[in-house]
């Protein structure tokens, strides 16, 4: 599935109408339609007491319509205009005639106290939050900021249409306030802002409808699409596993990581490589930690860092920096030089990723795959720029790290953003709190390193890693508590959350 700016679906609605045979009156019907079927279906109960809010924009458009299908059908349904009808404009002001002409006089407008508005919202169990889309602009004006104040306030099951209202749909800056939903009915693809800055607190339970908008248009519109990852798209990059299969056929992953301080970086990234699948994991570390991760995982080869670093002939793949730490310059330096010459494909990750800043240009003519594992604080490192700038434009950035090393690109955070050399770009859609803490990126980089090993491409590797890891930590979530899980525990979770996926 597609994600778009504003400004990307205004020119894809353009386009549609343009050449689709579809005016913008009928797009609205379509879409109005497209909602009041999707509360059927999946929220509202014969007894619902509903309320629609709608602005003076399309996104209020949307609004009559829902209200008209709705109370059409029997729904107890009440229509609020947060402004006199003679203030709206073209086809939101056509469809509000229609609806006026179906049931005539059926409609409050929200009176300046907001008294009857309150009363209405206080006794409603949905509010359907119509007052503003994609056409937000700068901050909220007061009399929007005090609508919104009322809805959040309500008690209701709030469920925005196509986004919630004060939230930005491009950068998903929440400049004022927004209504927080519990549900978003997004009219055509998901907008940008629902995966950026304040978007995912807002957005609640998404579901995308379509309403007949060209979104295949984009290539021939020069639009760059970023995707979202979904179920099917994981189930079908999960490596085939031969029943036959043995040990050689799984994968034989380097790692090279951990250091004295930073002994469970290196465990948990190369036990998670071994518990997800790979055949043979080899561990590179310093030899002050070996006992203790040999009676810890016996399962892991263990070899040492010093200058004659030796490579095992069998690996296809290897990862570097989970926990190396910074006190040893020259020597972790010596041994990025040497693996970024070989052909295999190369993780680089956390530390490594610090001696990589040296390395951009050799690191360009690699034919090998690359694969930099950064999260904002890595990133802003790697570009030079502070944390703030490089989240405030978290797809551009990747692309732009992706073109300068010409490498794949996993960005972490909240909503993990791959990225191909080519500027092909996938979102995780999911992953919560429960990440958010010591050893869960050690692990991702485990995972993604065996699903190298065992013969994923680059680009599905990323995008079942990031996405396995997300929902295996919200179960873990679910059943310990975000506070408690351990990366231990995520370790478990992974192969279980595989299998669940394999077609
Ligand atoms: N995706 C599609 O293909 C379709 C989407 N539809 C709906 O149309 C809206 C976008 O409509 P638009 O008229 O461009 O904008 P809005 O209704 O979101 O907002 C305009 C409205 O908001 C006021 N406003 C702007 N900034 C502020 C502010 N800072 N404070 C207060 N008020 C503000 C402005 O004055 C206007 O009155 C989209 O989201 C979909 O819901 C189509 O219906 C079908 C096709
Ligand atoms: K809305």
């Amino acid at each position: 599935m597609y994600i778009c700016t504003a400004q990307q679906m205004r020119e894809l609605d353009a386009y549609t109408i343009e050449y689709g045979g579809l005016n913008e009156l009928l797009l609205m019907e379509i879409a109005g339609n497209a909602v009041s079927h999707a509360l059927i279906h999946n929220d509202l109960t014969r007894d619902a007491i509903i309320t629609i809010v709608c602005g003076a924009g399309n996104n209020g458009g949307d609004g009559f319509v829902i209200a008209r299908r709705l109370k059409e059908m029997g729904y107890n349904c009440s229509l609020f205009l947060a402004y006199e009808p003679q203030h709206l404009k073209g086809v939101a002001a056509q469809h509000f005639t229609i609806y006026n002409k179906n049931f005539p006089n059926d409609w409050q407008l929200c009176d300046q106290q907001l008294t009857r508005l309150k009363q209405q919202l206080g006794e409603s169990t949905y509010i359907i939050d119509c007052l503003l889309g994609t056409g937000l602009e700068g901050e909220l004006r007061l009399y929007e900021e005090t609508l919104i104040q009322c809805i959040n306030d309500a008690t209701a099951y709030k469920i925005a249409v196509d986004l919630p209202s004060g939230l930005h749909a491009t950068n998903g800056r929440i400049p004022t306030i927004a209504v927080h939903a519990k549900k978003t009915y997004t009219l055509a693809a998901p907008k940008t802002g629902f995966f950026l800055q304040q978007g995912p607190a807002v957005i609640g339970e998404w579901h995308c409808l379509n309403i007949s908008v060209k979104i295949a248009a984009h290539a021939k519109l020069g639009m760059d699409l970023p995707q979202v990852i979904d179920d099917k798209l994981v189930s079908s990059g999960i490596p085939y596993r031969p029943a036959d299969g043995h040990k050689g056929v799984f994968g034989y992953s380097w790692i090279i990581a951990g250091s004295s301080k930073y002994i469970g970086a290196a465990v948990f990234c190369s036990n998670a490589a071994f518990q997800t699948g790979c055949g043979i994991v080899e561990l590179t570390t310093t030899s002050a930690i070996h006992i203790a991760i040999a009676s810890q995982s016996p399962d892991i080869l263990l070899t040492s860092y010093d200058e004659a670093l030796e490579i095992p002939n069998k690996a296809n793949v290897i990862a570097f920096g989970p926990g190396l730490g910074r006190e040893k310059p020259t020597l972790h330096q010596a041994i990025l030089q040497k693996i970024t010459a070989l052909n295999h494909p190369l993780i680089i990750d956390a530390d490594g990723l610090y001696y990589a800043t040296n390395m951009q240009e050799q690191l360009k003519k690699r034919s090998a795959p690359t694969i930099l594992t950064p999260h904002p604080g890595e990133m802003a490192m790697l570009l030079k720029r502070s944390i703030d700038e490089v989240e405030n434009n978290r797809f551009g950035v990747a692309k732009e790290l992706a073109k300068r090393y010409d490498a794949f690109v996993l960005y972490k955070g909240h909503r993990t953003i791959i990225t191909a050399p080519n500027g092909q770009q996938w979102l995780c859609p999911i992953g919560d709190d429960a990440l958010g803490r010591g050893g869960t990126g050690d692990v991702l980089t485990g995972l993604l390193t065996s699903l190298l090993a065992q013969g994923s491409q680059p680009m599905a590797a990323m995008q079942v890693a990031v996405y396995i890891h997300a929902a295996a930590a919200s179960e873990v979530g679910k059943r310990t508590g975000n506070y408690k899980m351990t990366a231990w525990q995520l370790i478990d979770a992974l192969a279980i959350k595989l299998g669940q996926y394999i077609r």
